[in-house]
């Protein structure tokens, strides 16, 4: 892991308006890039609604230019989510130790009052959901090779966290919103991390986690079951997204036909995974490579959560370094199969209001393979408690 060299920004230990409580808090973090609240609030011009870029379920998100000459996104983290200064660190700490070529990288952060706020390195090409999937707004053309690079940029990323770092990272959150795109339309993962630092009461608010239901792993959504593995399955989900240039769910096609991995194994059962390609291609692709990319998200998807492959395999059987064995991939987990959706109208396609519909999935928690301590969620809503410690 590389330690950030102290470059431009204040130097810890970092004194917030000096208080002695955050002081004596501040003690022992290193490495982390501290921002006042004033030089961010010069970047973005007073947080100025025409710099805003995003508003996600942590906060909004700003453009802005840095006194030192690098423009960043300045994610603002809502008042709710404000964390004491002692965790929020810690966390931080161990997030700007993170770099790869496929992770967006965090220059460092803001901790003022109640204040909380990241500062990231600014991605020109916005996110996946915004683009290759958003409603026509950009000028991307995403051939297959840019299709191909994205995915494989992607599955690296991921398996650095999972599999490169000590301790490992679930990122909790794998989805199309969450990989941005550099200028040359490089994936970057963003959002590593976060889930650790919202307080743990707000892990219960179920309006976050089933906005993403469709990213979600059946375990993960029903038993709240968080592992690596929950992460391989949205990698799955957004495997075949990039593919087939879908959203996991569109409720304006006809029944059916509204879930995308739904219909992906259809077809592959019909031998005809082909026709899932994005028409936009409009037939310029690699036909086998792409039947091949739909078949890992399949395998990433089971419903077994250990037929799923590691990230390190999927990023092997994406470059051809491995063989896809067809002969494990069954049907995939679908969270339809096992809950009682109902899709709300709204903003972007909609939330969705989910309730388990099986008594079966009680309240319960066990052990995963790898050993790690698996939470659990209570039978009805989602009630997802995160595992500190995973
Ligand atoms: N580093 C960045 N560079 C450029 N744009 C960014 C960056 N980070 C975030 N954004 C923009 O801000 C938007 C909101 O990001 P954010 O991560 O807060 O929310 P989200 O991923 O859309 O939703 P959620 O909070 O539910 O995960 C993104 O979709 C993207 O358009």
């Amino acid at each position: 892991m590389t330690c950030f060299p102290f470059s431009f920004g204040k130097k810890v230990p970092f004194v917030a308006k000096h208080d002695p409580d955050i002081d004596e808090e501040l003690q022992g973090i290193q490495n982390v890039r501290i921002y006042t609240y004033k030089e961010l609030k010069v970047a973005t011009n007073n947080f100025s609604p025409a710099n805003k870029i995003g508003q996600g379920g942590f906060g909004s998100v700003y453009k802005g230019l840095l006194k030192d000459g690098k423009v960043a996104a300045i994610k603002v983290l809502s008042a709710e989510s404000s964390q004491g200064v002692k965790e929020f660190m810690t966390e931080i700490n161990v997030i700007s130790e993170i770099e790869h070529e496929n992770l967006v990288k965090l220059y460092g952060c803001c901790v003022e009052g109640s204040q909380r706020i990241l500062v990231y390195n600014y991605l020109e090409n916005n996110s996946l959901s915004q683009t290759l999937l958003g409603s026509g707004h950009s000028n991307i053309v995403f051939d297959w090779k840019t299709r191909s690079k994205i995915c494989i940029g992607v599955a690296r990323g991921l398996a650095y966290l999972h599999e490169e770092i000590r301790p490992h990272i679930v990122h909790r959150d794998i989805k199309a919103s969450n990989i941005l795109l550099d200028k040359n339309l490089s994936p970057k993962i963003s959002d590593f991390g976060l889930a650790k630092l919202i307080p743990s009461y707000m892990t219960h608010v179920s309006t976050r986690v089933a906005g993403t239901i469709g990213y979600l792993a059946p375990e993960y959504a029903i038993r709240g079951q968080l592992t690596r593995k929950a992460d391989i399955y949205s990698f799955g989900v957004l495997l075949v997204e990039i593919v087939s240039g879908r959203c996991h769910t569109n409720t304006r096609l006809p029944i059916g036909e509204q879930f995308l991995l739904e219909t992906t194994w259809e077809l592959y059962q019909q031998r005809e995974l082909v026709g899932l390609v994005d028409v936009s291609l409009n037939g310029h692709f690699d036909a086998e490579e792409a039947c091949k990319f739909l078949k890992i998200g399949l395998l990433c998807t089971q419903d077994t959560s250990k037929l799923r492959p590691p990230m390190s395999s999927v990023v092997k059987m994406l470059t051809g370094e491995m063989d896809v064995d067809e002969s494990k991939i069954t049907k995939p987990g679908m969270i339809s199969d096992f809950m009682d959706l109902k899709i709300r109208e709204g903003k972007g396609g909609g939330d969705i209001d989910s309730k388990a519909s099986s008594s079966s999935y009680n309240a319960s928690s066990a052990s995963d393979s790898q050993g790690n301590t698996m939470s659990y969620a209570a039978n009805t809503t989602f009630s997802v408690k995160y595992d500190q410690s995973l």
